[in-house]
C-alpha cells in the first residue's frame, strides 16, 4: 500500500523525490489571516466549529507548498473531554481556573471512554480538512503525550520548572500512574477517531519531556508513548484502515532517543539542540528522523536561512527524514520566512 505523499514515503522509509516539509504552529498567530480570525473567534470556539477549525488548518497550507497540513486543535482537548475546563488567556496562553490539586481529584475526571463523542468536533474538522484538501497533501492528527497533558492538569498553566507536577511523580507515583493511564486510555481512542475521520499521519507530543530525568522518562512516560503506539496501531489495522505511520516528538529529549529507537514509532522529531548524526546514531537506521531547525533561524535573512537549511539536509540525508524546525514557529516571526523555509527544502533535497 504505497502513498504518493511525499510525508508519508518519508516516514515509511521509501524513496522520495523531494525531502517533504511542514512546520510546527504552521496555522497561528504569525499569520495576519489567522489574527483575523481570532478577533472573531476565541480559540477554542475555532477548535470546535469544524468550519472555523479547517479555514485556519487551510491558511498555511494555501500559502506555501507544505507536504502536510497539521489539524488545527490543542493537546489541551483531552482534558477537556475529561471535565476540566481550560481557557486561552491571551498573552499567557492556556490556564486552568481548577488545576488537579491532589490525588482525590481524580475522582472529579469523567470516563476515557467517552473522549471520542466529546471530541466529535475534531473528526469532523479532519473530514471537512480531508475533503477540501482532495488528497493533494495528506492530514496529520495528534495529541499530547500522557506526561506533556498531566503537567497542564497540575501545573494550571505553563510552568518553568514543572515542579507542581513532578513533586507528584515522586510523592504520589500511584495516582501519577492512574491519571497517566487514563491520559493513554483518552488518546488511543481520540487518535484512532482521528484516523477513521481521514488522517493520515499522528504526532504524539511529548514537549515537556525536557523536564524529565531518564529515570522519571522511562518510568512515567515511555511505557505510555509504547502503549499508545502499539494499541493505535493495533486497532487501526483491525478496522482494515492500514497501518497509519506514526511520529513522536519528545522535546529536549536527547536522553530519550536511544529507547524511542527501539519503540513501534515510524519517526522520531528531534530539537534544535541535538546534531542530525547524533539523532541517527542513537535512533538507528530504520526510523525517520524530522526536525530540527531552530525556529530563531527564521529570524535569519534569506541567505542565513537557505545556508542552514542546506546544512541541516545534508547532516539528515535525503531519506528517511522530514524537515521542520525543532519546534513550534512564533507569532511575531515572518510568514515570508516559512516561504523561504519550505522552499530552500525543496530547491536543496531534489534529486
Ligand atoms: C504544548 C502544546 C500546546 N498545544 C500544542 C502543544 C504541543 C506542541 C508544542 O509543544 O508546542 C499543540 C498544538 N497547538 C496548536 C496546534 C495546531 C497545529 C499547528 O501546529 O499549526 C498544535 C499541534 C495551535 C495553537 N495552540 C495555541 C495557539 C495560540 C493561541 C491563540 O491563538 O491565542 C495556537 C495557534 C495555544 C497554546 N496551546 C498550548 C500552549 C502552550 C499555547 C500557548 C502558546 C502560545 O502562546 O503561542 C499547549
Amino acid at each position: 500500500m504505497s502513498s504518493k505523499h511525499r510525508l508519508i514515503r518519508a516516514a515509511r522509509g521509501e524513496k522520495v523525490d523531494k525531502v517533504p516539509v511542514w512546520v510546527m504552529r504552521q496555522a497561528g498567530r504569525y499569520l495576519p489571516e489567522f489574527r483575523e480570525e481570532r478577533t472573531k473567534a476565541d480559540f477554542f470556539t475555532i477548535c470546535q466549529t469544524p468550519e472555523l477549525a479547517c479555514k485556519v488548518t487551510m491558511q498555511p497550507v494555501e500559502r506555501f507548498p507544505l507536504d502536510a497540513a497539521i489539524i488545527f486543535s490543542d493537546i489541551l482537548v483531552i482534558p477537556q473531554a475529561l471535565g476540566m475546563e481550560v481557557l486561552m488567556k491571551p498573552g499567557e496562553g492556556p490556564v486552568f481556573p481548577e488545576p488537579l490539586r491532589s490525588p482525590s481529584d481524580l475522582d472529579k475526571l469523567g470516563p476515557a471512554e467517552t473522549v471520542t463523542e466529546t471530541l466529535s468536533y475534531v473528526a469532523d474538522a479532519i473530514k471537512l480538512t480531508v475533503q477540501t484538501l482532495a488528497d493533494r497533501i495528506p492530514v496529520i492528527g495528534f495529541v499530547g503525550a500522557p506526561w506533556t497533558v498531566m503537567a497542564y492538569m497540575i501545573e494550571g498553566r505553563g510552568s518553568k520548572t514543572q515542579s507542581i507536577a513532578k513533586s507528584w511523580l515522586y510523592r504520589h507515583p500511584e495516582a501519577s500512574h492512574r491519571l497517566l493511564q487514563k491520559l493513554t486510555d483518552a488518546s488511543v481512542l481520540y487518535l484512532v477517531a482521528q484516523v477513521q475521520a481521514g488522517a493520515q499521519l499522528l504526532q504524539v507530543f511529548e514537549s515537556h519531556a525536557e523536564y524529565l530525568s531518564p529515570e522519571l522518562f522511562k518510568t512515567f512516560s515511555l511505557p505510555y508513548l509504547v502503549q499508545i503506539c502499539d494499541r493505535v496501531k493495533k486497532i487501526v489495522k483491525e478496522k482494515s484502515l492500514g497501518d497509519i505511520p506514526m511520529t513522536i516528538f519528545p522535546k529536549g529529549g536527547h536522553f530519550t532517543l536511544s529507547a524511542l529507537g527501539q519503540t513501534a514509532y515510524d519517526v522520531i522529531s528531534v530539537d534544535w539542540t541535538v546534531e542530525p548524526e547524533l539523532a541517527r546514531q542513537l535512533v538507528g537506521p530504520n526510523k525517520t528522523l524530522q526536525g530540527n531547525l531552530d525556529p530563531c533561524a527564521l529570524y535569519a535573512d534569506k541567505a542565513g536561512i537557505e545556508e542552514r537549511v542546506e546544512k541541516m539536509i545534508a547532516g539528515f540525508g535525503r531519506t528517511r527524514y522530514i524537515a521542520n524546525l525543532g519546534h513550534g514557529m512564533y507569532p511575531d516571526m515572518d510568514p515570508e520566512s516559512v516561504a523561504i523555509f519550505v522552499d530552500a527544502v525543496h530547491k536543496f533535497s531534489s534529486q
